[in-house]
């Protein structure tokens, strides 16, 4: 696993901006080695931010939307189209004004496709073990990025502090007794987050600051799910001033004057 990296941008305004930037330069790198790629997608404040920013960009043509594979890192377990969704936060923000190919767009499906949380959390594993090449070394494409967002507990994904979910080594499982509304979600798993070449966490505010100094710290993911957030090759911390306030400035480079 990698040693995380971390950046500072002046704001949360500023952090989208510059994530969406080096989103595209990412993804836009990875089409040109091996002709496609695969993005996994956060939801919450700053991971939607990112993803208008992207669709604001005049860069994003550089990608090569038809080519590339989204999934999610978790997704609340609520209808197709409900505004809580990752889902529809991430369609209405990006996905809806990029020419994506529907087929492969990865979402995890909602109760109003008449399955359980763990009916549609194993048939997502059962996506991402078909999406698996030999060279992935594992149950899931190791994915080129995969994003995600910070709760001021620490939670990444849906994976929550001391929570069962943890322990999980399934691709992707059911989350029930989410301490964050709503209470049932779907998730990646440990390993499969671990097995992507690389991870970015991009988190912004005060609120995040404590989260943010134990996950780079010598934490225990159990009790603080982002410092197991960490990718086999690479691993950043995308932060905005406040969410960097309390991590030794040893730690971090600012990128935002
Ligand atoms: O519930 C969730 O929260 C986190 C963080 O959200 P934020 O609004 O505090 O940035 C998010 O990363 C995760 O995908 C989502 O389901």
């Amino acid at each position: 696993m990698s040693v995380p990296t971390v950046i500072i941008h002046r704001d949360a305004d500023m952090l989208a901006k510059a994530v969406a930037a080096r989103v595209i330069v990412r993804i836009v790198d990875a089409q040109s080695a091996k002709g496609s790629a695969h993005l996994v997608l956060t939801g919450g404040s700053v991971g939607i931010a990112t993803l208008a920013e992207i669709a604001a960009s005049p860069a994003r043509d550089a990608i090569d939307w038809r080519n590339l594979d989204i999934w999610w890192g978790d997704e609340r377990f609520l209808p197709a189209g409900d505004s809580e969704r990752n889902e529809t936060g991430a369609r209405k923000a990006l996905l809806d004004h990029v020419d994506v190919d529907p087929a492969r767009v990865h979402v995890m499906r909602g109760p109003d496709s008449g399955m359980t949380a763990e009916e549609s959390a194993e048939a997502y594993a059962e996506e991402l073990r078909r999406a698996a090449r030999p060279e992935d070394h594992g149950p899931a494409p190791a994915f080129d990025l995969l994003m995600l967002g910070m709760g001021p507990d620490g939670h990444v994904a849906s994976l929550f502090p001391e929570h069962p979910a943890l322990y999980d080594t399934r691709p992707a499982m059911a989350v029930h007794g989410s301490p964050k509304p709503p209470p049932t979600r779907i998730s990646l798993s440990f390993p499969v987050i671990q097995g992507a070449n690389e991870v970015w966490v991009v988190a912004a505010g005060e609120e995040k600051a404590g989260a943010v100094r134990l996950a780079l710290s010598d934490s225990g993911p159990m009790q603080v799910p982002a410092a197991g957030a960490r990718g086999r090759r690479r691993t950043f911390f995308l932060l905005d001033r406040a969410a960097a306030s309390k991590i030794p400035s040893s730690l971090g480079r600012i990128s935002s004057p």
